[in-house]
């Protein structure tokens, strides 16, 4: 059984004011739209896709972040499917998650001890509070285990350079222990000697402690470097899962393949060509298909299931590259 399984997960916000509502405009739009994906204990799944295809609200939903309106979380066997379930108390306090903004994400007021672990006063609630000594001798352990001195303690957020505070945010996300942590762009904005530090840092307490990690990033080469497997998200799906060599060698959802050769490692990175549709009008039949080369009628009208391709690895795409066999069973089944 898999540390985390996500099946069929949607999340809808609401949209627009009351008189588009009222001129007949969705009040809803739908940004997760039947994500499922696994984690097992100790591996490092990598989420990567475009800006706006919902990585981060996936990230939120399963640290109990987002409202869930449809589908279900189940981490080492307890199942989550609203926020008035049992479990989902379970869920918040095994799963932590690093803010992509460290420097926003950390209250500039409050000492670095106090916000390290917040988690913990907050799990704690108001009327078990814990004490503030066994707080700050939590804050020194977090600290250490960053590899910060206890001095950090009493810093406040301006006080620390930018890849100290994502230190910070690393042992904010540790405070409950957790056996999954969801670590959202860790090294955006970071220098590359600072980022090798990070990811050796990430590295170790994988290593230590057996953590599974979310690993969301924009940074192809980063994901290469440091997941066992990546999943590939298009316009609030999950459009290709496979392992890391996988998918970088043989991607067979158009989609991966676009965004791979957008990201030649040695080129500067290059947007991918066409504008991802929006949310709020969601293409019919294949969600990738107005932006698709090799789109057929068949993309238009019918939305691709997963299929398997080999072990651990699952596209939505009536034509996988490098599948030809399975195209012509398509293609047979369209006529
Ligand atoms: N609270 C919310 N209310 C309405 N829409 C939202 C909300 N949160 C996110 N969205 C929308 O959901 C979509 C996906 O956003 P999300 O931040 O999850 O994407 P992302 O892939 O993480 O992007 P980025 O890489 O830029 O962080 C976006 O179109 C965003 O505007």
């Amino acid at each position: 059984m898999p540390l985390l399984e996500v099946k069929d997960l949607v999340v809808r916000y609401p949209s627009g004011t009351i008189f588009d509502r009222l001129k007949g405009a969705p009040g809803e739009v739908t940004v997760l739209d039947g994500v499922s994906i696994a984690v097992e204990a100790g591996e490092t799944l990598g989420l990567v896709g475009e800006s706006g295809s919902g990585k981060t609200t996936l990230g939120r939903a399963i640290a109990g972040l987002a409202p869930l309106s449809g589908g279900k979380i189940a981490l080492a066997g307890d199942t989550v499917t609203s926020r008035r379930d049992r479990a989902w108390k379970t869920l918040r306090r095994n799963v932590g998650f690093m803010f992509q903004d460290p420097v926003a994400a950390l209250d500039p007021r409050m000492r670095l001890s106090s916000a390290i672990t917040e988690p913990l006063a907050v799990d704690a609630g108001l009327l078990h509070p814990i004490s503030g000594r066994k707080r700050r001798r939590r804050a020194r352990e977090l600290l250490a285990e960053v590899g910060l001195t206890s001095d950090f303690a009493d810093r406040f957020p301006h006080q620390v350079s930018g890849g100290q505070a994502r230190r910070v945010t690393v042992a904010r996300a540790l405070a409950m222990r957790p056996k999954l942590v969801i670590a959202d762009e860790p090294t955006a904005g970071l220098d590359l000697s600072v980022q090798g530090e990070l990811l050796n840092l990430l590295n170790a307490i994988q290593a230590a402690d057996d953590i599974s990690f979310l690993f969301i990033t924009h940074n192809l080469a980063v994901a290469r470097h440091v997941t066992h497997r990546v999943a590939v998200m298009y316009l609030g799906r999950i459009v290709e899962t496979a392992p890391t060599k996988t998918l970088f060698s043989d991607p067979a959802h158009p989609y991966t393949h676009a965004l791979l050769n957008a990201h030649s490692p040695g080129k500067p990175a290059t947007r991918l060509k066409g504008e991802a549709p929006s949310l709020k009008i969601r293409p019919t039949g294949c969600e990738f298909h107005t932006r698709c080369p090799i789109a057929r009628d068949i993309c238009r009208r019918e939305a691709p299931p997963a299929r398997e391709l080999g072990a651990s690895h699952t596209v939505r795409c009536h034509f996988p590259r490098g599948h030809e066999d399975l195209h012509v069973e398509r293609e047979a089944k369209a006529a």
